[in-house]
């Protein structure tokens, strides 16, 4: 196993002790620190599976900072984020949400999939992402002031953006923006050793089964396939899945239920193993 760090569990705290691996793709990893030097909330844009959350693990590491990570999805509220009242054993007491939590700590807070929260959660945000940086806790009548070792990181899939999933102007200008993509050829097939342990002839047609598949995009599929869906298949095959399998399984059903669609990339991946 490649794997010497550990996940991170929402909305678990987390400090890395050993460096997650990452390969940095050009300037992200000085523009993300001089952001943070300078108090700047972050905001990562790019699609599924091409390095956005290991980039933020490895800037945990590098910055020795506890990271929070909060997957967004269209229930979380504002008080999923700053905290709510609970009755423990007949008592009231508030309990914090991950972003207060990570405000108080110092620690840096992550959001992924931004857009996929609802409104009133961006209002949350706006007054820690400019240089006000506090957090209004309305409930408790708190107003929370972040230390300067706090840091606000968003990410963001500018692909599946839609009139009524954007993000708004207000916010999004207030964020450093980072672009992310898929890696180029050379640099992909690296990650795809280095995660699997497979060998590199074999993380190299892997590599150009993935390009012929973002090829696809838009033409019956919504995306080709990621890093990270090689660096599953990839470990199948080291698993001794065949190749062809390998693939069926980590990436093409992945990637799409349509029939024809499957025939087509599934014909891409015979073509090459
Ligand atoms: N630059 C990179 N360096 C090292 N590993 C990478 C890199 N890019 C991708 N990977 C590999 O791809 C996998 C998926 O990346 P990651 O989880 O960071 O994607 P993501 O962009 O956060 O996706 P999502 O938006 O769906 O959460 C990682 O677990 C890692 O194995």
């Amino acid at each position: 196993m490649t794997h010497h760090h550990a996940r991170v569990l929402t909305p678990e705290e987390y400090l890395f002790t050993e460096e997650p691996y990452y390969e940095p793709l050009g300037e992200e990893i000085a523009v993300f620190e001089a952001a943070y030097r300078n108090g700047l909330p972050v905001l990562l844009k790019g699609p599924t599976g091409c390095g956005k959350t290991r980039f933020m693990e490895h800037m945990a590491w590098r910055l020795q900072l506890p990271l929070i990570t909060v997957s967004c999805h269209d229930d979380l509220t504002a008080s999923d984020l700053v905290g709510r009242f609970l009755v423990r054993g007949g008592e009231t007491i508030w309990v914090d949400g991950p972003l207060a939590r990570a405000v108080r700590n110092g620690s840096i807070c992550y959001l992924d999939e931004v857009v996929e929260a609802r409104k009133d959660t961006t209002v949350v945000i706006h007054p820690l992402a400019d240089d006000r940086r506090v957090l209004p806790m309305e409930k408790v009548g708190e107003l929370l002031e972040a230390p300067p070792e706090f840091c606000l990181a968003m990410s963001y899939n500018p692909g599946y953006q839609s009139v009524l999933k954007d993000l708004k102007q207000s916010t999004r200008q207030r964020f450093v923006a980072l672009e992310f993509d898929y890696p180029d050829a050379a640099l992909e097939q690296k990650i795809v050793e280095k995660e699997s342990g497979i060998d590199s002839q074999m993380a190299r047609q892997l590599v150009k089964f993935a390009r012929m598949t973002r090829n696809l995009k838009g033409q019956g599929l919504d995306e080709g396939a990621s890093t990270r869906l090689l660096v599953h298949a990839a470990k199948l095959m080291v698993a001794d899945v065949s190749p062809v399998i390998a693939c069926r399984s980590a990436i093409a059903q992945a990637l799409t239920d349509d029939s024809d669609m499957l025939s087509a990339v599934n014909e891409l991946s015979a073509s090459l193993f």
